[in-house]
């Protein structure tokens, strides 16, 4: 079985590296023949997608941040004229992983207002986890890599100016790992959603490829049991051209308005943790969520005769 999921794995990546390889129009289409032959869902996606309009406001965002352009973006915060300083004040210093947790006994205390990304697995959570809490340095704080099922804990992440945390789950679907182990991560997962009073927005990571999938469907039927607001994002965007994600978005906002999900927000993000592209409009959407300074300073003198509460938490709230 694990054999059997392993190569169906490697055959769809190859394929769609071939698809992004091949440009030319007549082996576009037959790359793409044979895409559909192999994806389970995907003629019934596909022409559903074809038959989709193309929102011209939709495109016109998608062309303003660039978040199809493969290119790597040369400065951090392109359009920082755009936006408040309260963003920069918020996230321009980048964060730090204060906590690790695989059980429940193991989350830290609630303390700062907290973001969580999910997805499937590979979808690129902790990509944008570290273009969020990287810092205009770019750090790479959480570890990524090719290969379903890297992250296996909760990470916790701190601003280092101490008004929001992030936090990195583990992912759904399909993942290289023990089924045991999967389910645990899971448990962990669905206990924190639903136990964390600090947790203020729940990041729904898509590949922009797929949109939403079997899997999401799945735990977007759990998401609908936890009071945490949810948003989607869709990541690796410079795979798609500009026509496609706008079609793309267009379905999932169909989806949203038809109201088979609850406490969705129908604003759709769209990011590229490989160019940056997305990141700061994403930051400057989630500056809502954090702490206000007078809120902080209250807490930084409440914490100040507490235990328990992190050192990273601590210095962040003192700087
Ligand atoms: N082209 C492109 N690749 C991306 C993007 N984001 C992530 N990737 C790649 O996707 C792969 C998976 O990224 P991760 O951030 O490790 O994915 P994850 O969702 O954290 O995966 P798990 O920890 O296994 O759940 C890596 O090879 C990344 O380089 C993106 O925006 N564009
Ligand atoms: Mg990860």
């Amino acid at each position: 079985m694990s054999f059997i999921c392993k190569s169906s794995y490697v055959l769809r990546r190859s394929l769609d590296k071939v698809r992004t390889a091949l440009s030319s129009k007549r082996w576009k289409s037959i790359a793409q023949t044979t895409l559909k032959k192999a994806s389970p869902s995907g003629r019934g996606v596909r022409s559903r997608l074809r038959r989709t309009p193309i929102d011209p406001k939709i495109l016109e965002t998608i062309n303003e941040l660039e978040v199809c352009s493969p290119r790597r973006r040369r400065t951090e915060y392109p359009d920082q004229e755009r936006f408040s300083g309260r963003v920069f004040q918020v996230w321009s210093r980048g964060g730090e992983l204060y906590k690790r947790a695989r059980v429940p006994e193991e989350f830290p205390e609630a303390i700062l207002p907290e973001v969580a990304l999910i997805g499937r697995s590979n979808v690129g959570k902790s990509c944008l986890v570290n273009s969020l809490v990287g810092g205009t340095k770019s750090r790479y704080l959480a570890e990524t890599k090719d290969f379903p099922g890297t992250t296996r804990e909760l990470g916790f992440y701190v601003l280092r100016s101490g008004f929001l945390s992030v936090v990195d789950l583990p992912g759904y679907g399909f993942a290289f790992a023990e089924e045991q182990e999967k389910k645990q991560w899971l448990e962990t997962v669905k206990e924190y959603l639903q136990q964390r009073k600090t947790l203020k927005r729940l990041l729904i990571l898509l590949d922009a490829r797929h949109g939403i999938m079997k899997a999401d469907r799945d735990m977007l039927q759990f998401f609908k049991r936890c009071k945490v607001k949810s948003q989607f994002v869709l990541n690796k965007c410079d795979l798609v051209k500009d026509d496609e994600l706008a079609r793309r978005i267009y379905m999932i906002r169909e989806e949203i308005s038809s109201g088979v999900y609850k406490r969705i927000l129908k604003n759709v993000m769209m990011t590229s943790s490989h160019t940056r592209a997305g990141a700061f409009t994403l930051q400057a959407e989630l500056t809502g969520l954090a702490l206000r300074p007078s809120q902080r300073h209250r807490l930084k003198l409440d914490l100040a005769t507490r235990g328990n509460v992190p050192d990273a938490i601590r210095r962040a709230l003192k700087s």
